[in-house]
C-alpha cells in the first residue's frame, strides 16, 4: 500500500513548548526510510500550516481555541486530500489536539471509520469538565455526536461537526482519567480497556475485545490515534504528561502487529512527542522506540 506522511508541528493544545518539534525529530530518526526499507511506498508530504492567533483568549476555559480550531481545519483539509491519493496516512504530531483535524479529515473519506485510542488518558473532557483547559485533553469531545449538545461552539471551530459515535471508539492503556471523563465513558458506554484490564486479561484478549467491540464484522477502516504517553515513561520519557505503569514495549508491539494484521488501518496519529523534555539519551530512546512501533504497524513482524 502507499503511505503518505504529514507533519503537524503544533503545540497550542497544551502549555509546554516542544511538541512542535515532534515531526522534525521523527523525520531525523529516519521514519520515512525505515518504512521504505520494509518495502512500503512512502512519500513525505511535508508539514501542515499551523495557525498562531494573537490574543487568543480562552473561551469556556478552553485555551488557545482559535489557534487550535483554525489549525484543526487545515489539518482536516490536508488529511482529506492525502487520503484521497494515498492508502494510509501517518500524521506526525504535535500535541493530541491534532486528532480533531485528523479524525474529521479521515471521516470525510472513510465515514464508517472506527477509532482505537491508545493513551494513558481518555482525552474526552468537554471545556466544562476539563480542569486544565488544555484542548489536548478534549479532542474526542469535539468529534462525538453524543456530546454535541454538551460542547459549546468555540471560536475557530465553526467548521467542525461531530463525525463519530461513542460506540465507534475503543481505548487501550488508560490510567489517568478525570471524573468528568469517567462519567462520559459510562454514560455513553464507550469501550475502555485500562492498564488494569490489560493486567487482568492480557494484551491479546484486550486487543481482540477492543476490535470486536467497535468492529464486530471486521470490515471497518481503523483510525489509530497513538499518544506516546500510552507507553511506560521508562520507554518514552520525552512527553508532556507521563504516567507510570504504562504499556510495555512488547504490549505496544503486539497492538501494532494485530492492527496491521486486520489490513484495515487507514490512518495513524503519533501524538505528544516532546523532544525538549528529557536528556539526549531519553530523547533518542523515545524517538527510536516510537519508530520501531510504527514499523510494526506496517508489516515489520518480530517473527520475520
Ligand atoms: C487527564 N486529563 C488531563 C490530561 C490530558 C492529557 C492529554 B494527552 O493528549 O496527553 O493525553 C489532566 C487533567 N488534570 C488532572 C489532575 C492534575 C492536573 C491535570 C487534562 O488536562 O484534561
Ligand atoms: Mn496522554
Ligand atoms: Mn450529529
Ligand atoms: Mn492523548
Amino acid at each position: 500500500e502507499s503511505i503518505g506522511v504529514i507533519g503537524i508541528p503544533f503545540s497550542k493544545g497544551q502549555p509546554r513548548t516542544g511538541t512542535e518539534f515532534g515531526p522534525k525529530v521523527l523525520r531525523l530518526g529516519g521514519i520515512v526510510n525505515k518504512l521504505q526499507s520494509l518495502g512500503c511506498h512512502v512519500e513525505d508530504h511535508g508539514d501542515v500550516e499551523v495557525i498562531q492567533v494573537e490574543n487568543d483568549d480562552p473561551e469556556e476555559k478552553a485555551k488557545n481555541p482559535r489557534s487550535v480550531g483554525q489549525t484543526s481545519k487545515l489539518i482536516a483539509d490536508k488529511v482529506e486530500q492525502e487520503l484521497r491519493s494515498e492508502d494510509i496516512c501517518i500524521a506526525l504530531g504535535g500535541d493530541h489536539s491534532m486528532a480533531i483535524g485528523t479524525i474529521a479529515g479521515n471521516a470525510r473519506v472513510e465515514p464508517d471509520l472506527v477509532v482505537l485510542w491508545i493513551d494513558a488518558h481518555a482525552d474526552i473532557n468537554t471545556p466544562m469538565t476539563s480542569d486544565s483547559g488544555n484542548i489536548h485533553g478534549m479532542p474526542l469531545a469535539f468529534l462525538v455526536h453524543e456530546l454535541e449538545s454538551y460542547v459549546p461552539k468555540l471560536s475557530g471551530f465553526e467548521w467542525l461537526t461531530p463525525c463519530i459515535h461513542a460506540k465507534d471508539i475503543a481505548y487501550i492503556g488508560l490510567r489517568d482519567v478525570d471524573a468528568g471523563e469517567r462519567k462520559i465513558i459510562e454514560k455513553f458506554g464507550i469501550t475502555a480497556f485500562s492498564m488494569q484490564e490489560i493486567d487482568r486479561y492480557g494484551i491479546k484478549e484486550v486487543v481482540e475485545r477492543a476490535l470486536r467491540a467497535v468492529d464486530p464484522e471486521g470490515n471497518r477502516p481503523i483510525h489509530l490515534s497513538f499518544d506516546v504517553d500510552a507507553m511506560d515513561p521508562t520507554l518514552t520519557p520525552s512527553t508532556g504528561t507521563p504516567v507510570m505503569g504504562g504499556l510495555s514495549l512488547r504490549e505496544t508491539y503486539y497492538i501494532a502487529e494485530e492492527v496491521a494484521r486486520t489490513g484495515r488501518l487507514c490512518m495513524i496519529d503519533i501524538a505528544e512527542v516532546n523532544p525538549l523534555l528529557g536528556d539526549e539519551k531519553e530523547k533518542k530512546m523515545t524517538v527510536d522506540l516510537i519508530i520501531s512501533v510504527i514499523q510494526r504497524f506496517f508489516g515489520n513482524r518480530r517473527g520475520g
